[in-house]
């Protein structure tokens, strides 16, 4: 990031979050400017009290937000850095609201997840990793499977080893020992595929009134909960979630087109946009399959 873009961010009055509306599951970044996604993003981190608990250098942190913001590419419709601050901002909700009833998560755990979400889908380039390993892309080459997902990691750790936006720089060698495999393990869980392969282990131990103690338990709660504030999207007010699934559409139907042309594949029906007409039915079909079941989890 600019040395001046890093100051101004570093200067500037940091809003409120209940200014900037990110307590709210309903919050959306549509109206916000680019400056005030990086304070919005800042707020979240002073709130949860990471930035003393991890002895944060302020400086470094504003230099992380600003470096993730334009890790993400801004020519791809939907995941891109609002999809990443969306993520994250449903994450500070969900911490805020159960941290009130009780301590839910460790020091260590929210600051794993806050970063996971920020940073969980950086560098995406607009194509699914069935594209990617099906055109044998270089990240196909690179990673067997979920290879925009190590990707993404992979972008994580680069701006986290950077000079100037070390956040991490603060933590004892066990808790950096404990909080990396953490993030990893929370980004590579958004991979939707793998979401739908564990999912159902985790609605049975849901059944059990589990107290999600054990190491293992915890890890697949955190997985779930990657899932959750990365699909939110879809609990939007209907307003704010009609405009993203059009966002989401030309994003999906570019890549169909692609495969179509680049490629002579017929693309999956969501990524076709001979479908057109099917939208309201694929849309309701994704919120049915994937997203109300996990949402519907006691
Ligand atoms: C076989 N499948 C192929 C697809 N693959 C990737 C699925 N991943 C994903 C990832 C996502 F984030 C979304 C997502 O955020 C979606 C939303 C949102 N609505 C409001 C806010 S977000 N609507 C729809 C369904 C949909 C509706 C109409 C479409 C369409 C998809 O494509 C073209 O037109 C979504 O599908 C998704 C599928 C999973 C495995
Ligand atoms: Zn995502």
């Amino acid at each position: 990031a600019a040395q001046e873009e890093i100051r101004a961010l570093q200067e500037a009055e940091i809003p409120s979050a209940q200014s900037l509306c990110i307590l709210d599951f309903s919050f959306s970044d549509f109206g916000l400017s680019e400056d005030s996604t990086a304070q919005a993003t800042v707020r979240m981190f002073l709130d949860l009290n990471l930035v003393q608990d991890f002895n944060i250098a302020y400086k470094c942190l504003c230099q992380w937000v600003l470096s993730v913001r334009r890790g993400y590419r801004s020519n791809v419709p939907y995941h891109n850095w609002s999809h990443g601050l969306s993520t994250a901002q449903c994450m500070f909700a969900i911490v805020m609201s159960t941290d009130q009833l009780q301590s839910n998560f460790s020091r260590l755990e929210v600051l794993a997840l806050m970063i996971a979400t920020l940073n969980h889908d950086l560098d995406h380039r607009g194509v699914s990793n069935s594209y990617i390993e099906r055109t044998q892309q270089p990240l196909a080459q690179l990673y067997g499977t979920s290879s925009l997902e190590h990707h993404h990691y992979d972008m994580c750790l680069f701006i986290l080893n950077n000079p100037g936006s070390q956040i991490l720089s603060g933590l004892c060698p066990d808790d950096y020992r404990t909080v990396l495999p953490m993030i990893e393990k929370a980004i590579l869980a958004t991979d939707l595929a793998v979401y739908m392969e564990r999912r159902a282990e985790f609605f049975e131990l849901g059944q059990r009134g589990m107290r999600w103690e054990e190491d293992r338990h915890r890890d697949l709660l955190r997985s779930m909960l990657m899932t959750a504030s990365d699909i939110a999207a879809i609990t939007k007010p209907w307003h704010i979630q009609k405009r993203t699934a059009k966002l989401v559409a030309s994003e999906f139907f570019a890549q169909g087109d692609r495969e179509k042309e680049e490629f002579n594949i017929k693309p999956a029906d969501m990524m076709n946009r001979d479908n057109s007409t099917r939208l309201p039915h694929m849309q309701v079909n994704y919120i049915d399959g994937m997203c109300h079941p996990l949402y519907q989890q006691p």
